[in-house]
């Protein structure tokens, strides 16, 4: 299938995107709604046949029945002999979802529970710190035991009727020291959010914040809460049962925002509109589940990144949400698309034949605009983009600076799409200049155009429906992983630093000499000892 795809992609190759769209159905026949978001991937070069080639990829790598696998519960993340389950925190329904003969459900329900009663107290003023009702909530976690409800906490501002959120992530102690400093301690509520309850930066910032809260308050562990899977590392750190919030290994890291580890949204947003982002989610699991894949988001959205990447060879993509809100989410999705699908082997240990998935990267616009944009628009390498923009704002009274946004946005992919000529480039200089210089000025103005872009509106960044984003992101990757061959939820990868680090740290400190270093490492090791 790979190479009847790679065929057709060279037919095709030299096709312009914009001559497909003399049919004039184009933009309804390439484009798909689901709950409250429209996917529109007209402004790409699939054409009925290319879909059809990809939709038979996706079928002939088992999509339907690795996707029941990943609902029912099955051990899909072979290499750690886990099943993959987000799926089942946002099941508010309770139908029942197994592991191994034990339904997994009431558990989830009731940590969800908890996590309402526990964070209505907090926002009540029920639950106080030492000084008072909690003012500031700190969560230390990283990778997906930050970027997630750091990303929504700011997606969903508009929600935030409860103590101020801050996040703190890395080891750099400039990041918990700038956090700190203005806070109370008496009146700071920490949160360590560690699925391992053993990531070094975790933990050394938890300790740190021990240590600043232990300087004014008597009992500091009393206002700590654990996020983790780990309940014997939490009570060593000395956090109460009670304020500890478990999940099982079955939840991913990456996939861990809508359980215990989203906490700190809950306690920002209110459990009622947190319970709203799961039930977007949810709709969101129930449309991948069953819609047919032509029209279903997340097939769609992983196959045109498969044509993008491993068909047409493009090596990036562009995430430009027209949304400030969204600021955190190229982030986000950074973890979540490369940390899943960076991988070199398939399943079964072989070598992938292809390559593995492609990298993420992007900024809201409009700033991307006046930086990067260049790039894209005239760099020599193409970056297929993916636009998003919401119908509405929030600032009724900003409604114009709204209309602008949307205007920015669709003007890019206009822009993407049609490009500019050199007799319009011509065109617009022609009073300006003449003869050779005419040539010279209109080439910088020149515009090649074609370049693939898709679009996701929806109408309002609300909880609901930012729910349906991440999760339609969530079941993207999955899609790829699987037409891909691997297994999406491990990450090997980001072992060998880790252990390196713990080897490196004495010789940072001077307790150890640089014994089987490099000679750059040895040469950058003095440079750091002698200038600290
Ligand atoms: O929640 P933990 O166990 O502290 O892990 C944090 C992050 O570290 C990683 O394991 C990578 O090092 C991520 O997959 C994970 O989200």
């Amino acid at each position: 299938m790979w190479d009847k795809l790679k065929a057709h992609h060279a037919q095709v190759a030299d096709r312009s995107i914009l001559s497909l769209f003399e049919t004039p159905d184009r933009a309804t026949g390439f484009s798909a709604e689901a709950g409250a978001l429209l996917f529109d991937f007209s402004k790409t070069n699939i054409d009925a046949e290319g879909l059809s080639l990809l939709i038979d990829l996706a079928e002939d790598a088992g999509l339907a029945e690795r996707r029941e696998a990943m609902f029912i519960g099955a051990r899909i993340n072979e290499t750690e002999g886990r099943a993959v389950l987000h799926t089942a925190l946002r099941n508010l329904d309770a139908t029942p979802v197994e592991v191994d003969g034990q339904d997994v459900m009431p558990e989830v329900l009731e940590t969800l529970d908890r996590m309402e009663a526990f964070a209505s107290d907090v926002r009540a003023g029920r639950f106080k710190g030492q000084g008072g009702a909690i003012t500031d909530v700190v969560n230390i976690g990283i990778g997906g035991s930050d970027l997630g409800p750091a990303m929504a906490a700011i997606a969903l501002k508009p929600y935030a009727d409860g103590p101020r959120c801050h996040f703190v992530s890395n080891v750099d102690g400039a990041h918990i020291a700038d956090t700190l400093r203005g806070l109370d301690p008496t009146t700071t509520l920490v949160i360590v959010a560690s699925k391992t309850f053993t990531t070094i930066e975790t933990m050394t910032n938890a300790n740190t914040a021990r240590r600043w809260m232990a300087e004014k308050v008597k009992d500091p562990a009393a206002q700590f809460v654990a996020l983790s899977t780990a309940a014997r590392r939490t009570a060593e750190f000395g956090i109460a049962a009670e304020r500890v919030f478990g999940f099982a290994d079955w939840v991913g890291g990456r996939y861990s925002m809508w359980g215990p580890i989203g906490l700190s949204l809950m306690i920002a947003i209110g459990g009622g509109d947190f319970r709203a982002m799961l039930r977007g989610a949810q709709a969101m699991d129930r449309h991948f589940r069953t819609a047919a894949p032509a029209e279903n988001l997340p097939v769609l959205l992983a196959l045109v990144g498969i044509w993008h990447h491993q068909i047409c060879g493009y090596p990036t993509r562009a995430v430009l949400p027209y949304e400030q809100r969204l600021a955190r989410l190229p982030a986000y999705l950074q973890q979540l698309e490369m940390e899943s699908n960076g991988k070199r082997v398939s399943m079964d240990g072989e070598a992938l034949q292809v390559v593995s998935g492609p990298v993420v990267w992007g900024e809201p616009g409009t700033n991307g605009q006046h930086a990067f944009y260049q790039l894209i628009h005239q760099g020599t390498e193409v970056v297929p983009c993916e636009f998003m923009f919401a119908a509405k704002g929030f600032e009724s009274d900003l409604h114009y600076q709204h209309q602008l946004l949307v205007a920015n946005c669709l003007a890019q992919s206009e822009a993407l799409l049609k490009g500019r000529s050199l007799d319009e480039a011509r065109a617009q200089v022609s009073g300006k200049f003449e003869g050779e210089e005419l040539e010279r000025q209109a080439q910088h103005r020149v515009f090649p155009g074609n370049r693939p872009s898709t679009t996701l509106a929806y109408p309002q960044l609300t909880p609901g429906v930012l729910g349906q984003i991440v999760a339609l992101y969530e079941h993207r990757v999955f899609v790829e992983g699987v037409v891909l061959g691997i297994n999406s939820f491990d990450q090997w990868g980001v072992e060998l630093g880790k252990e390196l680090a713990k080897s490196l740290e004495p010789m940072v400190t001077g307790e150890a000499e640089p014994v089987g270093k490099d000679s750059s490492t040895r040469l950058l090791l003095d440079y750091a000892k002698a200038k600290a």
